[in-house]
C-alpha cells in the first residue's frame, strides 16, 4: 500500500484527536501503517504525534480561557494556531464540511475561520433561536473586506446594518413597491415573452439536431438574466454580457474565503490577498459604470417632467420617480440606487436560475415525478399553443411541491447569508460573543432524517398536506431565511421559476443524451456563494406541443 501525507491527512482530518477515543483510533490507524509501510513510520508518527500534540494544546489553552471568562461557548473542533479550523473545511464544499463537523459537535458549534470566530446552526430549534428568538441581536451581516467593496460600503439592502434607517426604509420599499405582490403581477408580459424565447431556443436547438443535447443550463441563465434585467431596467440594456459576466465575478469574489476576509487585521493577509482586493475593486468598477449608464439612460427617456411616454414601470423608474419626489425617510442617492439595482441582480438572477436547473435535474432522474409534473401541466393547458401566467397561476399545486422539495434539497443558498451578532446572545445554552458570524446551515436542515423521513430522496408527496410554505416560520425548511432579513424577493423569484417550469414542461419531453439511466446524471455542486450544479445540465428535448411561432 502506498501511504500518501494527503491521504493520511485526510483520514485525520475525519477523525478527532481531542477526543480520547478517537486518539486510539488514530494510533490504531498508525499501527496500521506500520505493518504496511514500514519506512515511513516513524517520519509519520512523529508528523501525527506532533499534530496531535498542538491540538491538545491549543484546546487546553482554549479552555482555560473560555472557563476564566466564565462563558460558556458552544462545543467545536480545536483550531489549529493561525489557520483556525479552516483545515477542517478543505477538499468539501463549505456546506458539507459544517454538515459532517456538526454532527460531531453538534447543531450549535463553534468555529474559527481564519481569524474569524464562527458559529454554525444545523438544526431547527437552533435556527429558530437565530431567525426568531433573537432575530433582533443576529441581523446584521458581517461586512468582510471583499463584501464591502462590492456592497458600496455597506449601502445595499443585502449588507446595509439592520439598525439603520436605510435598511429599514429600503425593505418597506420592497414590500411595498419594488417587490410588492401588484408589481410582481406587473411583471407577467415580461415573464411570458421571456418564458416563450427559452421554448423557442429549446425548439430550435432540438430541431437542428433531434439527438443532440440541449444546454438547458445555458437556456436558463439567459431566461432568468433576461426577466431580471427587463424587470429592473427596461427592455434595453447594451453592454448587457459584460454586465453578467461582470456580476459572476462578483459573486465568485463573495463567497467569503478569501485571505483579506479571514484575517482581516492581518497586514500580512492584505499584502497576499491584494490581487483578490484589486479583483473586488476593478469589477465592482465596472459593473458600477454600466449600472450608471443605465440610470443616465432612463433618465434622459424619462424627460424633465418624468414622463415616459406610458411605459410599464420598471424598478428603476419606481426608484428614480422616489428619488426625485422624495418622501422617503431616507435620501435615495444614486449611489444607493446603484446599490438597490445591484441587489436586484446579484441576489434575482442566480437564485431562480439554479433552484429551476436543480428542478431539472431532480425530474429528469425521477422519471415518476415527471410524468405527473407535466400531466398536470398538460391538463390545465389543455388545447393552448402559448404558456399564459393566467391560464397556469394558482393552478399547478404539483409543480409548487416539486419547487418545494428541490429547495428543501437543493437551497440556491445553502448557508444563507452570514448573519453578525450586534450582541453577545445566548443560543440553547450557549454563550456567542458579540460580533460573531453565524451561519444557518439551511442544507443540512432540509436533510436532516429527525425532520424529514428519507431526507435524501426526492419525494414532492411530502408537502402535500399544504403545511410547509416559504414564510420562514417553519425552521425545518429555510431556503430563504427567516427573521427581519428573510428573502424579500421570493414572491418575484417563484413565480419566474414557475412560469419556466411550466413552458418548458408543456413543451417538450425531456431525457438524458445517448439513452443514458436517469440514475446516473451527475448532481455534484459547484463550489460558491450559491450552490449551483457543477456541471452544465444537457438534455435531449422531444417537442410534445409545437410551440406558436
Ligand atoms: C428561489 C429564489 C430565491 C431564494 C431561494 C432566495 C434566498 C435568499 C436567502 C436565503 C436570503 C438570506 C435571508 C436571510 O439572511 O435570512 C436572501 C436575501 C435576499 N434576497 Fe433572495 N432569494 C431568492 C430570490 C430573490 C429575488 C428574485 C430577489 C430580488 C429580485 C431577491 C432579493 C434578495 C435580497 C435583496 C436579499 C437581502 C435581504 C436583506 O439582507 O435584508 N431574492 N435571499
Amino acid at each position: 500500500m502506498t501511504l500518501s501525507i494527503f491521504g493520511l491527512y485526510n483520514r485525520l482530518h475525519d477523525l478527532d484527536p481531542c477526543s480520547p477515543k478517537e486518539e486510539y483510533q488514530v494510533l490504531a490507524f498508525i499501527v496500521m501503517a506500520e505493518t504496511t509501510a514500514p519506512a515511513a513510520f516513524y517520519t509519520l508518527l512523529c508528523l501525527v504525534g506532533g499534530i496531535i500534540l498542538l491540538l491538545k494544546l491549543t484546546k487546553a489553552v482554549f479552555s482555560r480561557r473560555r472557563h476564566a471568562a466564565g462563558i460558556n461557548l458552544p462545543p467545536g473542533p480545536c483550531p489549529l494556531p493561525v489557520i483556525g479550523n479552516m483545515n477542517s473545511l478543505l477538499g468539501a464544499l463549505p456546506h458539507h464540511a459544517m454538515r459532517r463537523l456538526a454532527r460531531r459537535h453538534g447543531a450549535v458549534m463553534l468555529l474559527r475561520l481564519g481569524h474569524v470566530p464562527t458559529v454554525v446552526v444545523s438544526s431547527p430549534e437552533a435556527a429558530r433561536e437565530v431567525l426568531k428568538t433573537h432575530d433582533a441581536v443576529v441581523s446584521d451581516r458581517p461586512l468582510y473586506v471583499t463584501a464591502d467593496i462590492l456592497s458600496y460600503g455597506g449601502q445595499n439592502i443585502a449588507f446595509a446594518p439592520s439598525g439603520s434607517r436605510q435598511w429599514k426604509e429600503l425593505r418597506r420599499l420592497c414590500a411595498t413597491e419594488l417587490l410588492s405582490p401588484k408589481r410582481v403581477l406587473s411583471f407577467r408580459p415580461i415573464r411570458e415573452a421571456a418564458a416563450a424565447g427559452l421554448v423557442r431556443f429549446v425548439a430550435a436547438a432540438a430541431a437542428s439536431s433531434p439527438a443532440a443535447a440541449v444546454n438547458l443550463s445555458e437556456g436558463i441563465k439567459v431566461l432568468m438574466n433576461d426577466i431580471l434585467m427587463r424587470c429592473a431596467v427596461g427592455d434595453t440594456c447594451p453592454m448587457r454580457n459584460e454586465f453578467m459576466a461582470g456580476l459572476d465575478e462578483v459573486l465568485r469574489l463573495l463567497a467569503g474565503f478569501n485571505l483579506v476576509d479571514l484575517f482581516p487585521t492581518s497586514r500580512l493577509a492584505r499584502t497576499l490577498g491584494a490581487g483578490s482586493l484589486r479583483a473586488a475593486r476593478e469589477v465592482h468598477e465596472r459593473v458600477n459604470r454600466i449600472v450608471l449608464a443605465i440610470i443616465q439612460d432612463h433618465e434622459n427617456k424619462q424627460g424633465s417632467n418624468g414622463d415616459d411616454g406610458g411605459r410599464r414601470d420598471d424598478i428603476l423608474d419606481v426608484l428614480l420617480r422616489l428619488q426625485r419626489d422624495g418622501g422617503l425617510d431616507t435620501v435615495l442617492t444614486t449611489q444607493v440606487v446603484c446599490a438597490v439595482l445591484f441587489d436586484v441582480f446579484a441576489a434575482g438572477s442566480e437564485t431562480t436560475a439554479t433552484t429551476t436547473i436543480w428542478v431539472m435535474s431532480e425530474l429528469v432522474r425521477n422519471p415518476a415525478v415527471m410524468q405527473r409534473a407535466q400531466s398536470e401541466v398538460r391538463q390545465v393547458l389543455q388545447g393552448k399553443t402559448v404558456v399564459a401566467e393566467a391560464d397556469v397561476h394558482g393552478r399547478l399545486p404539483y409543480l409548487q411541491m416539486v419547487i418545494k422539495e428541490t429547495l428543501r434539497l437543493h437551497p440556491p443558498l445553502p448557508l444563507i447569508l452570514p448573519r453578525s451578532c450586534s450582541e453577545s446572545v445566548n443560543i440553547l445554552g450557549y454563550d456567542i460573543p458579540k460580533g460573531t458570524t453565524v451561519f444557518v446551515n439551511a442544507w443540512a436542515i432540509g436533510r436532516d432524517d429527525k425532520s424529514w423521513p428519507d431526507a435524501e430522496e426526492f419525494r414532492p408527496e411530502r408537502f402535500e398536506d399544504g403545511t410547509v410554505d416559504f414564510s420562514g416560520t417553519d425552521f425545518r425548511f429555510l431556503p430563504g431565511g427567516g427573521g427581519r432579513r428573510m428573502c424579500p424577493g421570493l414572491t418575484f423569484g417563484f413565480a419566474n421559476i414557475e412560469m419556466a417550469l411550466a413552458s418548458l414542461l408543456y413543451h417538450f419531453n425531456w431525457k438524458l443524451p445517448n439513452g443514458a439511466n436517469p440514475c446516473e446524471l451527475d448532481m455534484t455542486e459547484a463550489y460558491g456563494i450559491t450552490a449551483r450544479r457543477k456541471t452544465e445540465l444537457l438534455l435531449q428535448a422531444t417537442p410534445f406541443v409545437p410551440i406558436n411561432q
